[in-house]
């Protein structure tokens, strides 16, 4: 992992700068000068001070804002160092937007009102709240003013001088109004102040990532201006006092953040005329806000587009098995595979705890596959439930293969309960355990010992056990084996999963019964049979390659395309009963 040396910033050509200062809405902007990150070359941030950021689409994009100015240090510092982990600062974006301060009772009455003309950017809520929005109705009247403009100054409150209040009373009030997560009343207030242990041990170890772990966002106001809003509406315009209750924030469309009020759309203007109008006090106030995009915010291909490098195809899909996300990287992807996988790891947990990578195709006979660990813990041993059936598999020593889950209902529709079935290929028991909850008896057999072993397992994990008995030995030696025995007559379905191969094994079948009395009871068992074809016309290239094994001149198919494998590669199923002539065939000198 540690010979990978790569730079991991985000992709710096596309880059980077804060729109323009705000000049008309909000008086004096803290943030008019652009910032950039230090690995974008001058070539692209002169390119981006342009018209760069206005070509972007509508909504957040990890391509707009602007860094926070702290971490700008801190990259030019680490400018020249390679590190083998996501700095998740980088992934900050702050956006200034306006938003209208509404009473908190209004706030959804407003939002469905001004919908088209709100943010409305993914996974960002247009109704915000910030620190000490909400404030108890007492509270209000402490404050002396309320929404109708009176006064209610509370004479029996010792922290009320006037219509004032004492500035530390008031924050004691405000504090209790709130607890970690939501706006009920602190129960032990200094309980909560108190830092958690493992807290307090990460700010000690200075490894606080982006100090806001989980969070996607976070909205702060930075200023309140109402100048603009008297050159719209009058002198007298908000002469008076301020609207006291609790507040919410409705976040606006960010094309107005810059944007004089007189050009805001009709239906805000109208809405701040008639509050004006309407209300001695008037309810609603602009502000400027600071939005804070953080790494958790931003999707896994977002993420992976603005780190990998430009016009790479970016890896957005993944199999997964349990709590293990395998990923099948293109050779372009080979640098970036630890970053990759990371991201991966990232925006998919808990579900996700490992992410692994196929190094090459499927050569040996267990069928097993070669993986690497790319990220998370190193175990391969994982638990998963398919059809409502559970099994543990280890990746490592196991065949598993998640796509073939449709497939194996459809096979197992075709059972009932007379049948008995045997599965030949069975590995840790994805069509043979499911069986047995149908059909009276089930055989299942595997060549890998491990796979044996996780097969028993699951047996006694689905509680099927009593219904199946299991062997491990050759798929030929297993045919031979069964259709010699007493359990012959019974058996109804042969399953053959096994598609590079499992053609092969189809000469077992013949003269299975030539030694039998003519008088004894026969049946003919239904072969379903998996196999591979990059003919033009797979079906009957799989046709051919069946009748040959059976030396059966006329055999009675029914063929289905399960899969395309591969550009051109397709998995099929051909399902047909044992042919007489080939039971009681004669068997050729060399079998
Ligand atoms: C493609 S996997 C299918 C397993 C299972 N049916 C499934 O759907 O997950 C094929 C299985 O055949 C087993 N196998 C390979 N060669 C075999 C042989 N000669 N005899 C018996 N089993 C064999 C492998 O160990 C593997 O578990």
């Amino acid at each position: 992992m540690g010979s990978t040396k790569l730079l991991l910033r985000p992709n710096p050509l596309p880059s980077v700068i804060f729109s323009p200062p705000i000049h008309s809405l909000f008086a004096k902007p803290k943030f008019t000068a652009p910032v950039t990150l230090s690995t974008f070359s001058t070539a692209a941030i002169s390119a981006a001070s342009g018209n760069h950021q206005s070509s972007l689409p509508y909504g957040p994009s990890l391509f707009k804002g602007k860094t926070p100015p702290t971490l700008k240090q801190q990259q030019d510092q680490q400018e020249n160092e390679t590190k083998a982990f996501i700095d998740e600062t980088h992934f900050t974006r702050i956006f200034d937007i306006a938003a209208l301060r509404v009473p908190a009772k209004d706030c959804y009455a407003l939002e469905s009102r001004l919908r088209g003309h709100l943010l409305n950017w993914p996974r960002v809520r247009n109704i915000a709240r910030v620190l000490g929005d909400e404030i108890e109705t007492q509270f209000v009247k402490l404050l002396g003013n309320n929404n109708d403009g009176s006064h209610g100054g509370n004479e029996d409150f010792s922290g009320v001088v006037g219509d004032e209040v004492n500035s530390v009373l008031f924050r004691e009030e405000l504090v209790k109004s709130f607890d970690a997560r939501g706006f009920v009343k602190f129960r032990n207030l200094a309980r909560i102040s108190r830092l958690r242990r493992k807290k307090r041990k990460e700010k000690k170890e200075g490894k606080e990532g982006n100090g806001r772990k989980g969070e996607l966002y976070v909205v702060e106001v930075v200023e309140e201006e109402r100048k603009e809003m008297s050159g719209l509406l009058g002198d007298e315009f908000r002469g008076g006092e301020k609207w006291r209750g609790s507040t919410r924030l409705l976040l606006l469309d960010e094309e107005l953040v810059d944007k004089n009020v007189e050009e805001f759309p009709e239906a805000i203007k109208v809405l701040l005329e008639q509050d004006t109008r309407e209300n001695t006090t008037p309810t609603l106030e602009l502000v400027k806000c600071r939005l804070t995009l953080f790494y958790d915010y931003w999707l896994m291909n977002e993420i992976l587009e603005a780190l990998l490098p430009k016009g790479m195809i970016i890896p957005s899909a993944f199999e997964t098995v349990g709590h293990i996300a395998h990923l099948n990287l293109r050779e372009e992807h080979q640098p970036f595979k630890y970053l990759i996988a990371k991201v991966v790891l990232d925006k998919n947990k808990p579900k996700i705890q490992t992410v692994v990578n196929k190094i090459d195709a499927i050569h040996n006979d267990y069928r097993t596959m070669q993986l690497e660990v790319l990220a998370g813990n190193n175990s391969l041993v994982t638990m998963l439930v398919e059809n409502g059936f559970r099994f543990n598999v280890d990746l490592a020593t196991v065949y598993w293969n998640s796509k073939l889950a449709t497939e194996r209902q459809r096979l197992l529709s075709g059972f009932n309960f007379k049948d008995v079935v045997c599965d030949v290929f069975a590995g840790v028991g994805p069509i043979c355990i499911p069986a047995a909850k149908i059909v009276k008896r089930v055989y299942a057999n595997d060549l890998n010992p491990y796979a044996v072993d996780y097969l028993e397992r699951n047996s006694v994990l689905n509680k099927l056990e009593k219904k199946i008995e299991v062997f491990n030995m050759d798929g030929r030696r297993f045919i031979d084996a069964m259709f010699a025995s007493q359990k012959a007559h019974k058996i109804t379905q042969v399953v053959m999963n096994l598609p590079n191969d499992a053609t092969e094994f189809l000469d077992a079948f013949r003269g299975i019964y030539r030694d039998r009395p003519e008088d004894a009871k026969f049946t003919f068992p239904k072969i379903h049979l998996y196999g591979f074809s990059k003919a033009r016309d797979p079906e009957f290239d799989f046709h051919e390659r069946i009748r040959i094994a059976l030396v059966e001149v006329a055999v009675n198919v029914e063929m289905r395309r399960v899969r395309l494998v591969a550009p051109g590669k397709w998995m099929l199923c051909a399902s047909f009963v044992l042919p007489e002539s080939v039971a009681f065939a004669r068997r050729s000198p060399n079998m």
